[in-house]
């Protein structure tokens, strides 16, 4: 049984200053400092549990964010956590439906990104409580809009066919893993020398597949992607991402120059709403064998439904902090798993790999149950800010041993970098005369 009345919860404004050394960078971000709202919840229960949320951001709103999170928080405090959970597809619906605040979403944008922090902290706090069966997933889910493609019959069947097999999967992760790819050493920002460095680094420590950052300058372009390409060799795999960059007609044109260093795929080639756009490319890149990867800012689970229904994806890039947390993302896996495309997190920034590996990891012991095609992003920022960072070995994801969501952040992080008045922005912002 879930315990406890909520009584308290707290957001802060939590901010790393990546952009100094341009990690983070990318065609339309040149200068990302790594952030985010973090949200405490806390409750009566004798055993003292704690939930915490995250939700990711570049910096300045930040403060945006923790704004909307209080405005949500009328709807979470003084609820028994037993009731939220007992009924926690109307508690989702409650959160994403209030009459006046759905005006500046609906479950889109910021009040979208401040559902997710505290949905993230309350199920922090329930699997710090207890184990889920499928019943109880399928029952966190909000079937509104995509019940023409997944009802909640079909994704209770999907759910109970994979248990059946589970216990191998759970020990092939326990052994393996869950098989992982690199941002880390080609951020838009790094020098060649870096990159190269990076590189090696990252061939040296086993990695096997690799993403690279394009769209701001063709030349550019060629000559970092040969390069990756030629210290990978012809074998490995090699991703690129434009991060919304170009306009349709233009995405399929650069990707034709740059199909000689035979990418996987696109990630983001256009506007992350244009879904027709995605489809588009999709065709026109499909002889190219290369595919086009999206969702790192896919608004919710329509959005989805209709990049999937439109064929206008080949991977698919859950978001663990953009999406309505674990109950939206579930939904995400199982209309996935009916279309038949591969799930591949996105990941990085604050805490994203340690939220999203619980996801990928549920993904294939229950949904996907295939390893085909499948990855999920690692980058090598951040982890030392939270208590239970990820553990990864030979380049993949080892399952999180630890109660929770991996959500909770280190007490001294969050006192350091809080902005303004931590004391690395403290310092910061007095060197820069602010
Ligand atoms: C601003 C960020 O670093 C993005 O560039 C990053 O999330 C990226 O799109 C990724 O796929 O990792
Ligand atoms: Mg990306």
């Amino acid at each position: 049984m879930a315990r406890g009345r909520v009584t308290r919860l707290t957001a802060c404004d939590v901010r790393f200053p990546t952009s100094l050394g341009a990690h983070g960078s990318d065609a339309m971000h040149t200068d990302p400092d790594y952030s985010t709202a973090y949200v405490t919840l806390e409750t009566d229960a004798e055993d003292g549990l704690k939930g915490y949320g995250i939700t990711f951001t570049l910096g300045k709103g930040t403060e945006v964010v923790v704004c909307a999170v209080n405005a949500l928080a009328p709807h979470v405090l003084n609820k028994d956590l037993g009731d939220i959970v007992g009924d926690f597809r109307g508690f989702y619906r409650q959160l994403t439906s209030d009459s006046q605040l759905r005006w500046i979403g609906p479950e889109k944008g910021v009040v979208h990104l401040a559902t997710a922090a505290i949905l993230n902290a309350v199920w922090d706090l329930w699997a710090k409580q207890e184990g889920k069966d499928p019943r109880t997933l399928s029952s966190c889910i909000d079937f509104r809009y995509i019940s023409d493609v997944l009802t909640e019959e079909e994704a209770c069947e999907i759910l109970q066919k994979n248990q059946a097999g589970k216990k191998e999967r759970e020990a092939q992760m326990l052994t393996q893993g869950y098989p992982a790819y690199t941002t880390s050493c080609a951020w838009l920002g790094y020098s060649d020398d870096r990159l190269k460095q990076l590189c090696t680094e990252a061939l040296k420590g086993g990695w096997t597949r690799f993403k690279v950052k394009v769209g701001a300058d063709m030349q550019d372009d060629v000559r970092r992607c040969g390069l990756i390409r030629d210290m990978i060799g012809p074998e490995k795999t090699l991703m690129m991402d434009a991060n919304q960059r170009w306009d349709v007609p233009e995405a399929v044109e650069w990707m034709a120059r740059l199909a000689e260093f035979k990418p996987l795929w696109i990630e983001e080639p256009t506007s992350p709403d244009d879904i027709l756009g995605h489809a588009a490319i999709s065709r026109a890149l499909a002889p190219l064998g290369i595919g086009v990867a999206t969702g790192e800012q896919c608004h919710n689970r329509v959005i989805f439904k209709q990049l999937l229904q439109a064929r206008a994806l080949q991977f698919l890039q859950i978001d663990s902090c953009r999406l309505g947390s674990v109950n939206e993302n579930l939904s995400v896996l199982l209309m996935a798993k009916k279309f038949g495309i591969p799930v591949c997190p996105h990941a990085g920034g604050v805490g994203l790999c340690e939220l999203v590996q619980h996801l990928i990891i549920f993904d294939f012991i229950s949904v996907s149950a295939s390893l085909e095609n499948r990855m999920c992003e690692y980058v090598d920022h951040l982890h030392e800010h939270f208590k239970y960072p990820v553990l990864i070995q030979k380049a993949c994801y080892l399952p999180p041993k630890d109660a929770g969501y991996s959500t909770e952040m280190k007490e001294e992080s969050v006192k350091k970098y809080q902005y303004p008045d931590g004391d690395v922005w403290r310092k910061l912002l007095a060197a820069q005369g602010k």
